[in-house]
C-alpha cells in the first residue's frame, strides 16, 4: 500500500542543515493500523508529512498505491492527497462552522452536491457517535467530541488511508481509550489503513499490529507490537517499553521481592498469549519436591496478543531447583534466574 524507499529530508536553515528523516525504509500494509513511535525531534511530523506529499522528500520514493508521490505532477498529488486523509493533535476544526458544517467541507471543496452532501454528513455523524450534536460549534465541544468531528471530516471523501498526528496527545487516559477504540471499529468497518505518529506507547500497545522505532530521523526498530514488547532491542525502545508494562515498578519490587523471600530462588517466567503457563506449573508441583509460591504476575495485552511474566519462588534442595529450572527452560518458556546467590 505505501512504501518508503531510502528515504531522507533535509532542511536548509540559517544554522545549517537539518537532517530530519534520513535513510528510511518501510512498508505499510493494506488495511493494517501501523504505529510510529519517538520522542520529540525524531522526525515523525516530517515523515508523516511527505507520507501525504506536504513535503517531498530530498531523495528516496514514497509509492503508495503502485505510484511513486514524488513524481507526479500537482494534479495527480492532489487526487492522491483525497486517498490519504489526516487527523491532528489539536483537532484543526474551523470555529466558525458547526460540526455538520466542518464535516462538510471536504465534499464542498470536491464539489459534492449539497442533498448528497448531507446524507453524507449523516452517515459520518452516526459513524463516529455525535448523533444529536451537528448543529452544535466546536467550543461547545469536548476534546473527545472534536476528535471525532476531526475524524470523521477525515472519512468524508472515502479515504483509503488515515494518518493520525499525535492524535490523542491533547486527551485524558479515558477519552483517549475511546478515541483509539473508535478508530479500530473504523479500521475494522471500513478496512482503512491507519498509520499513526505517537510519543505514547500505550497507543501502540492498544491499537497498532505493528510499529517503527524513530530516532534522530533513524527508524531504529521495527516490528510486530508483541515481537517489539516482548523483547525490544534498542534502549530507546526498552524506554518506550517500560512505559507501559510493569518492568520498572517490577525492577523495584525485587529488590523488596529479594528481601521479602530470601530463601530458595526467584525466577522470572516471560510467557506469550497462548502459551500455557498452568501446566507447566502444576507439572513442577508434581514433578519436583519443591515448594512452589506465587509471588507476582502481570499481563499485557497488544492487538497481535498477550505476554506477562511470572515470579515464582522455589524453595528446597538446591540440585533439585536447578532441575526444575532446566525443565521450565525445557519448555520453551524464557526463564531468569533473579536472587543467583
Ligand atoms: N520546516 C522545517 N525547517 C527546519 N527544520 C525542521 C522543519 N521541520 C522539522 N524540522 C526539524 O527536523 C527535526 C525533526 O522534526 P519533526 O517535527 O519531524 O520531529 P517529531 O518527531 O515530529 O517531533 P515533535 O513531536 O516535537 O513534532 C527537528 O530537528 C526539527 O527541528
Amino acid at each position: 500500500m505505501i512504501s518508503l524507499k531510502n528515504i531522507s529530508k533535509k532542511f536548509s536553515t540559517k544554522q545549517g542543515t537539518i537532517v530530519a528523516v534520513e535513510e528510511v525504509n518501510l512498508d505499510i500494509k493494506k488495511g493494517e493500523i501501523f504505529g510510529i513511535i519517538g520522542y520529540s525531534g525524531a522526525g515523525k511530523s516530517t515523515l508523516i508529512r511527505l507520507l501525504n506529499g506536504l513535503e517531498k522528500p530530498t531523495s528516496g520514493e514514497i509509492i503508495v498505491n503502485n505510484e511513486d508521490i514524488t513524481k507526479i505532477n500537482e494534479v495527480k498529488l492532489r487526487q492522491v492527497r483525497q486517498k490519504v486523509s489526516m487527523i491532528f493533535q489539536h483537532f484543526n476544526l474551523l470555529w466558525s462552522r458547526t460540526v455538520e458544517e466542518n464535516i462538510a467541507f471536504p465534499l464542498e471543496i470536491a464539489g459534492i452536491p449539497p442533498a448528497q452532501r448531507s446524507q453524507r454528513v449523516k452517515e459520518l455523524i452516526d459513524l463516529v457517535g455525535l448523533e444529536g450534536r451537528g448543529h452544535y460549534y466546536p467550543s461547545q465541544l469536548s476534546g473527545g467530541q472534536k476528535q471525532r468531528v476531526g475524524i470523521a471530516r477525515a472519512l468524508a471523501n472515502r479515504p483509503e488511508v488515515l494518518l493520525c498526528d499525535e492524535a490523542t496527545s491533547a486527551l485524558d487516559p479515558e477519552t483517549t481509550d475511546s478515541i483509539l477504540d473508535l478508530l479500530v471499529s473504523i479500521n475494522a468497518k471500513l478496512g482503512l489503513t491507519i498509520v499513526l505518529i505517537t510519543h505514547e506507547m500505550q497507543v501502540i500497545q492498544k491499537i497498532c499490529g505493528r510499529v517503527a522505532v524513530m530516532e534522530k530521523g533513524h527508524v531504529v526498530e521495527e516490528g510486530n507490537v508483541l515481537d517489539v514488547f516482548q523483547n525490544p532491542q534498542q534502549t530507546i525502545t526498552k524506554r518506550f517499553v517500560s512505559q507501559v508494562s510493569d518492568s520498572n515498578k517490577a525492577l523495584q519490587t525485587i529488590q523488596q521481592l529479594k528481601e521479602l523471600y530470601p530463601n530458595g530462588k526467584l525466577i522470572k517466567l516471560v510467557f506469550v498469549g497462548e502459551q500455557a503457563v498452568q501446566p507447566i506449573l502444576s507439572r513442577l508441583i508434581k514433578q519436583f519436591d519443591l515448594e512452589v509460591n506465587i509471588v507476582q504476575g502481570n499481563i499485557s495485552h497488544t492487538q497481535t496478543g498477550a505476554f506477562g511474566t511470572l515470579i515464582l519462588q522455589l524453595e528446597g534442595e538446591a540440585l533439585l531447583i536447578d532441575d526444575a529450572i532446566r525443565y521450565i527452560h525445557e519448555q520453551k518458556v524464557n526463564t531468569e534466574v533473579i536472587n543467583n546467590d
